[in-house]
């Protein structure tokens, strides 16, 4: 097997007496899809702030292509290619879609971000580059037509796409989905499963914290499953429906499936 984009290693995290992330150790290969699962408060969200360094893990460590980044500033991490999708919530909506994943590429190399607000000559050369990515990943992502709307006009599932064009803008090598497929009915949810793929097919490897088992199942190369901060079980949709571990931590728990 190839090394590893990313290597998670006893990862660890303890609020006061709470261990909300308890010696967890997982791999992730490069271009693939992998699904970090449990039930509601398991630890997956710590999870992806420890490997975002959003925050530092108590003990353990996040090794990115062999470099442990864990400890170091959550924008750094971030320009190494580890970038976390902006929630609808933090998405500025006053902007146009196409301002957004421009500004988003002036994060990438803050100075011009300067530049970008108060127009200096850098910036307006930096300005044609970074329009001309941002129409292609809008084109990508099916939002073309809509790219002079102001987010704040836009339906959900364009604003979920956009959070995800505002993530391809950094220029990810991993891009960290959290609950991607939330609130969707069924056709979002395909429209968005085949969103990710192509994201994936693009090079870009996708981490994903989902509750919605039904696209889970579909759209993982491999499951990691959380429960009580440990990890149970690890492997393909297949192998993780048939766990016996994985099927206990899910009885009883009323509105989540595991799609049996
Ligand atoms: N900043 C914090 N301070 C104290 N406790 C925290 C903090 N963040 C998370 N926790 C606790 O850690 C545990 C794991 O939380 P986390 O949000 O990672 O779970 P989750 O699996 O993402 O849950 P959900 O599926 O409901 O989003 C929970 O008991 C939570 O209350």
């Amino acid at each position: 097997m190839t090394d590893p984009i990313l290597a998670v290693r006893d990862l660890t995290k303890r609020y006061g007496g709470l261990t909300a992330v308890n010696e967890v150790s997982f791999d992730v290969q490069e271009g693939e899809i992998l699904s970090i699962i449990g039930p509601n408060g398991a630890g997956k969200s710590t999870i992806f702030k420890l490997i975002s360094s959003f925050v530092t893990p108590t003990r353990g460590e996040v090794r990115f292509r062999g470099e442990v980044v864990s400890g170091l500033a959550a924008h750094v991490v971030a320009r190494k290619g580890v970038v976390r999708t902006f929630q609808e919530t933090t998405i500025f909506k006053g902007m146009t879609a196409r301002d957004s994943v421009i500004v988003a590429h002036h994060l990438r190399s803050r100075a011009s971000l300067f530049g970008f607000f108060f127009g200096t000559a850098a910036a307006r050369r930096d300005e044609d580059a970074f329009g001309r990515s941002a129409d292609e990943i809008l084109d990508f992502l099916g939002l073309g037509a809509v790219r002079n709307e102001l987010a704040s006009n836009l339906p959900q599932g364009h604003l979920r796409a956009l959070g995800i064009a505002i993530g391809l803008a950094a220029d990810p090598k991993i891009l960290l989905l959290d609950e991607p497929f939330a609130g969707m009915n069924v056709d979002e949810t395909n429209q968005a499963v085949e969103m990710v793929r192509a994201v994936r097919d693009r090079g870009v490897t996708c981490l994903l914290v989902e509750h919605d088992m039904a696209a889970v199942m579909k759209i993982s190369d491999r499951i990691v499953v959380i429960n009580f901060g440990v990890k149970i079980a690890e492997g393909t949709p297949a192998a993780i429906r048939a766990d016996e571990k994985v099927i206990e931590a899910y009885l009883g728990v009323e509105d989540e499936s595991i799609g049996l």
